[in-house]
């Protein structure tokens, strides 16, 4: 089975972290994930980056649409005759939104989006406004489909993968990024096994990914984040299949803390090491790693695991929550629009011959 119509895609909608309801976005509260199910209802955009600074909505593409439909919110204390005044007058929710968080380019991109689409624009700009945010929710839901059937036709039947953080359902709009793969994967005969490490400070594999996989049936294994060095010595890994934030011109890659030791660990052991994520994370415009801004969050994420304080009173914590792994530690990058394998500046171009 490999081709992406042999896939029943709509088994995997059951999750769905944003729901726009015409009026209002509803947001599935990923803090409180895997025990309750609650959603935050956002009725303007302040609310709305609120909720990607808080991790309500999380996840590179799942911000990225979140902050879409909040500049459609946004639009709604607006009076304006046309898109280019309208522009002017969002300029700063626009502004508020886009630094909700640093290290994911997909929530600049959508919101360049948004806003070249009021360029130009006549009296129907708030209706052309709503239709961009569903085409960005729409074309990221296919991305990933379609990147899940190219990631997993580079895998051999009977592999076994570990994964990092959550790239499900939750943090795009369905079916995920390297979680797609997994689940395209394991559809397709060739995934065996799927090793999920917990990830730490926040929890997102431990909370999330793990939940997600469950609901599926696809019976994953968590590991603590320190035990996939060992995993991968004692032979128990053939992949690693990761996500992605921001991916420079030179195929650098800023993901979920904890990535670029598993780059390493994986290149050690001679494992295959694939990241996964639509062209929305790719920005050719930042030409290396170095020139990622990387999130610093609060130490008290890591000084306490939930509300009980785990760590004793008075001491310091650092709280990087991304890393870069350099594109040389990386096997190939897959997006929707095809796979770059060894990644450098040159094979980037041959896919993203312009900025995406
Ligand atoms: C499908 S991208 C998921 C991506 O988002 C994560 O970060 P966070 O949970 O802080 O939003 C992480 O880097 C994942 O790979």
């Amino acid at each position: 089975m490999d081709n992406q119509t042999a896939i029943d895609f709509e088994l995997y909608d059951r999750v769905r972290p944003i729901r726009w309801d015409g009026q209002a976005l509803h947001l599935l509260d990923q803090r409180v994930l895997p025990f309750r199910e609650e959603q935050v209802v956002c009725t303007d955009s302040d609310a709305v980056a609120h909720a990607i600074t808080e991790l309500v909505v999380r996840g590179a593409p799942a911000i990225g649409i979140s902050a879409a439909y909040g500049v459609v919110l946004a639009a709604n204390a607006v009076e304006a005759a046309n898109g280019d005044s309208a522009l002017k007058a969002l300029e700063p929710a626009m502004q508020r939104l886009h630094d909700a968080r640093p290290t994911a380019v997909n929530l600049a991109w959508a919101l360049n989006r948004m806003g070249d689409t009021l360029h130009g624009a006549g009296a129907d700009w708030r209706e052309q406004l709503v239709a961009m945010a569903d085409r960005i929710a729409k074309d990221d839901l296919l991305a990933n489909r379609r990147m899940g059937v190219l990631g997993a036709q580079m895998m051999q039947p009977g592999t076994r993968v570990l994964t990092h953080c959550n790239t499900g359902s939750l943090a795009t709009a369905g079916f995920g990024t390297a979680l797609g793969v997994i689940r395209a994967g394991c559809a397709m005969g060739r995934i065996d096994k799927v090793y999920a490490g917990e990830t730490r400070p926040w929890l997102q594999g431990a909370r999330l990914t793990v939940w997600e996989l469950a609901q599926d049936g696809l019976n994953p294994t968590l590991i603590a984040d320190s035990a996939a060095a060992h995993l991968m010595k004692t032979g128990g890994v053939d992949w690693v299949v990761a996500g992605a934030d921001r991916i420079c011109a030179n195929g650098d890659t800023a993901n979920k803390i904890g990535t670029y030791s598993l780059a390493i660990a994986a290149k050690h052991h001679g494992i295959g090491f694939m990241v996964v994520a639509p062209a929305s994370t790719v920005d050719m415009n930042t030409p290396n790693g170095d020139a990622i801004e990387i999130e610093e969050r609060l130490p008290t994420e890591l000084l306490s695991v939930g509300s009980v304080r785990t760590a004793a009173e008075g001491v310091a914590a650092w709280n990087p929550v991304f890393d870069v792994t350099p594109a040389e530690l990386i096997t190939a990058i897959v997006t929707e629009k095809g796979v770059v394998h060894a990644p450098s500046v040159a094979t980037m171009r041959e896919l993203f011959p312009q900025d995406v």
